[in-house]
């Protein structure tokens, strides 16, 4: 079920990377992150040191250790850079696979006489109808007003089994870049050129539009105020050392500074962000933005429709059932005159199991007839002949309801046969003419496989699931407990999925929404995470915040891991970065005051060869921290199956104290090297 599209770093986004991180340099690109132009200021203030070591009044170090800081600084600036090119690299490449499905089609214009015309696929304009045959490429987003056909949707979705599309009901919407595999349609274009949905999918793989979630903002300006912190303290030591009389030279005070303030978690921020929106692609899902990605890390309750969600959605007629003295003969004739104008996938499948079972009629007969279409409100649809006649069938207390308004009986057995068609998971259908119920048509429909194990694991992450259906109470129930989730509501309409997730909302829950109809898209809306089916229609693929090309409703479940990865990582990184301060220090401190104060001996623990190297090796190791953690700022730390709380303080407790002696090791080890080679 689950497609994850493997994409690997090839040679060519390594390339693309490295390029691009020179490129980053740009400092009005650079400013947007305070922590590494700090890096970058300095740099160029080293870079002119290099060049002129006298610039800022004498000094007693040579021309050969500005650049040698110059040089660490620069590489720091450039692996950061690096590290966010990477993250982007992949989605660049996928965005430009997907802008050559784009490239120009021609499209079959439906003119008003009926002829064709050919135009661009760029031409077309919503309320536009065009005709696609077999073998054609769809020109633009749209809804099926004529045909059933099977797409090939594997441009968009890397899936190659073909789905079956067809008007009316929640499977009616086909996408431009998509392939008519068999048959033909005609399509209503819905969206002007340009705000298409492969448009909208290239600009969100790409990043293009890509907005710091508020979390990501909190942070930066955390970061950015620890960066000013440490410039005071840096700038107070300057007349303190005069008073010392110490000589403390400016690349030794920048040095000491770039280790100090936030580097590692600066160079990597925006990584960790891209590379979660990427993961999520990565999981055939499109997230509109970081911030939903972040609150699908944080939801506490998910609530799910139930056709076409939890079950496969093509529901069809199976079997016709007869009440209180009416004949087969009635049933299925009556089943057929209240679905020959309904265009919904369950009407359809009326009319053919009715004509299988030997009913025979002419469509032009009902021409006349006023046709009642069904909508999630009423949950009945019909015909008004011309003599009067009222021919309904619909939900079983709908239709009811519709009877016993008109003075009509309810039949003693309908309960009953109802009842059972209900508790074997299937929907009833209650049919009536005018006053009178003739029996009962059985909608069968399949839950989808592998449900229960996943909503298994999200009970075991502390998420309660919630199927809110259209449904009568006892199809709901067994479906409920087929599919495994903790509750349900029957008979919603869609203002009770709304009222739903807001008295959830209101309890302080973060509210995840899934659902494929139009009478969902208003629920989607309203959820802080809305996951649209790919196959459902445009219309809830527009209220949603992310849709899954797969249309599988556990899905979320990985969309819920890699947001709380995502935050995790973000929180273990600041961590080990904010901790390995700690060694800096001590590396750094003696090496500078040493010579003034030997009482400062006792700080020496870590014993590193020169003054020069101390602060050489806690700079060269600040820089390459950074690439050494690309990989789990772009995997993400491990994440396993436990509440969040616990999560992240596991996880901040290994990379504080990681964080604390990783760097003591590492700067020995590059003292030693340096020694080695005798560079200082
Ligand atoms: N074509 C139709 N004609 C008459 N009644 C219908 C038709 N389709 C569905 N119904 C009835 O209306 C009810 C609600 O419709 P629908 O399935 O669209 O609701 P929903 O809220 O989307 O619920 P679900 O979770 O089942 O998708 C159905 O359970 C069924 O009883
Ligand atoms: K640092
Ligand atoms: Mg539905």
């Amino acid at each position: 079920m689950a497609n994850v599209r493997k994409r690997t770093i090839t040679r060519e986004i390594m390339n693309q990377a490295i390029i691009d991180a020179f490129k980053k340099l740009n400092p009005s690109v650079m400013i947007k992150n305070p922590v590494m132009f700090v890096v970058e200021v300095g740099t160029v203030i080293t870079l002119l040191l290099s060049f002129a070591p006298d610039l800022f009044g004498a000094t007693n170090v040579g021309r050969g250790y500005n650049i040698a800081v110059f040089f660490i600084l620069l590489v720091t600036v450039l692996f950061a850079n690096f590290a966010e090119a990477l993250a982007e690299g992949r989605g660049k490449a996928q965005a430009d696979t997907l802008r050559k499905t784009k490239s120009d089609t021609k499209a079959r214009l439906v003119q008003k006489d009926g002829t064709y015309k050919e135009v661009s696929s760029t031409q077309l304009k919503k309320g536009d109808i065009v005709r696609v045959e077999i073998g054609e490429i769809i020109p633009s987003d749209g809804e099926i007003i004529e045909g059933l056909a099977s797409i090939d949707e594997s441009a968009i979705t890397g899936e190659s089994a073909p789905v079956i599309k067809e008007a009316g009901g929640d499977f009616s919407s086909v996408t431009g870049g998509t392939r008519v595999a068999s048959d033909y349609i005609v399509v209503k274009v819905m969206t002007d050129p340009g705000e298409s949905f492969l448009d909208r999918m290239i600009s969100l793989v790409e990043g293009a539009k890509r907005q710091k979630t508020p979390n990501e903002i909190a942070l930066t300006t955390l970061l950015a105020v620890l960066t000013l912190i440490f410039l005071i303290v840096i700038m107070t030591m300057v007349p303190m050392a005069q008073y010392l009389s110490v000589q403390l030279d400016i690349a030794t005070l920048i040095a000491l500074l770039v280790c100090l303030i936030p580097t590692t978690i600066g160079g990597l921020l925006s990584a960790i962000g891209i590379a979660g929106m990427d993961r999520v692609t990565q999981f055939n899902v499109l997230a509109m933005s970081g911030k939903a990605v972040e609150a699908a890390g944080d939801i506490d309750t998910m609530i799910l429709d139930k056709t076409g969600t939890i079950t496969f959605g093509n529901r069809m007629a199976s079997e016709f059932f007869p009440v209180a003295g009416a004949t087969a003969k009635e049933i299925n004739f009556t089943s057929l005159q209240a679905s020959v104008k309904d265009e919904t996938p369950e009407g359809r499948s009326v009319v053919e199991l009715a004509g299988k079972l030997g009913e025979s009629w002419k469509s032009s007969e009902y021409d006349d007839a006023e046709v009642v279409e069904f909508t999630a409100e009423t949950r009945m649809s019909g015909l008004n002949l011309k003599n009067g006649t009222q021919i309904r069938k619909g939900a079983v207390d709908a239709i009811k309801k519709h009877v016993t308004d008109k003075g009509g009986n309810i039949p003693q057995d309908l309960d009953e046969i109802s009842n059972r068609i209900a508790k074997a998971g299937g929907t009833p259908l209650a049919v009536a003419v005018n006053d009178r119920i003739f029996g009962v048509i059985y909608l069968k429909d399949t839950v989808k496989p592998g449900l229960k194990e996943r909503f298994a694991e999200l009970r075991a992450m502390g998420i309660k699931t919630i199927m809110c259906t259209g449904d009568n109470p006892l199809t709901a129930a067994t479906i409920a407990k087929e599919a495994g989730v903790d509750e349900f509501i029957a008979e919603a309409k869609p203002e009770d999925k709304i009222a739903a997730i807001k008295k959830e909302q209101q309890e302080g829950k973060l509210v995840a929404m899934t659902g494929d109809g139009t009478n969902d898209a208003p629920a989607l809306a309203q959820a802080d995470v809305g996951l649209a089916m790919n196959s459902g229609t445009m219309a809830a693929k527009e209220a949603a915040n992310m849709i899954d090309l797969d249309s599988d409703p556990t899905k979320l479940l990985s969309v819920i891991s890699i947001g709380k990865q995502l935050l995790i990582t973000r929180g273990a990184l600041t961590t080990f970065s904010i901790a390995n301060d700690i060694a800096k220090y001590f590396a750094i401190i003696p090496a500078m005051f040493i010579v003034a104060m030997p009482q400062l001996q006792a700080l020496n623990i870590m014993h590193l060869a020169s003054p020069t190297s101390a602060i050489l090796s806690a700079l060269i190791f600040n820089a390459i921290i950074i690439p050494l953690l690309v990989p789990i700022a772009m995997k993400g730390v491990k994440y396993r199956a436990m509440s969040a709380d616990k999560l992240l303080s596991r996880n901040v407790l290994i990379y504080g104290i990681g964080g604390v002696i990783v760097p003591f090791i590492g700067i020995k080890v590059i003292d030693l090297v340096i020694q080695g080679l005798h560079i200082v």
